[in-house]
C-alpha cells in the first residue's frame, strides 16, 4: 500500500542545539535504514520550509502509523497521510 506522507518539523526555539542536532541524527539513522528497506521509498524536502514529501511502501495502514509513530522528530512534527491506490491510466507497474 502507497502513502503520501506530508510531514512539517517545528521543534521548539527553547531545546538546547545538541539535543535537536541528537534528534536529527538518530531521524536521519532511522530514515535511511526504512529507505534501505523499501518501505520510505522517497523523500523530499519542501523548498523552503523545514517540511518533507515522503512515500511510504508499507502492508497496512498500522504498519504506517507505527513506523512513523516511532520517529525521534513524532514528537515535534504535523503529519498528513494521503492513501494512495493505482490509477488506470498509469504505465507505472510500480504503482501499487
Ligand atoms: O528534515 C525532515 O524533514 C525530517 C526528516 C525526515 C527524515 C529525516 O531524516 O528528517
Amino acid at each position: 500500500m502507497l502513502f503520501h506522507v506530508r510531514m512539517d518539523v517545528n521543534l521548539p526555539a527553547s531545546m538546547p542545539e545538541a539535543e535537536a542536532a541528537a534528534l536529527k541524527a538518530t531521524e536521519k539513522a532511522q530514515s535511511q535504514a526504512l529507505q534501505a528497506s523499501g518501505q520510505w521509498r522517497h523523500l523530499w524536502r519542501i523548498a523552503g520550509q523545514y517540511s518533507n514529501i515522503s512515500l511510504f511502501d508499507v502492508s497496512s495502514i498500522d504498519e504506517l502509523h507505527q513506523l512513523l509513530s516511532q520517529l525521534p522528530l513524532f514528537p515535534y512534527m504535523k503529519i498528513q497521510v494521503i492513501p494512495l491506490c493505482r490509477h488506470p491510466s498509469s504505465i507505472r507497474e510500480d504503482d501499487r
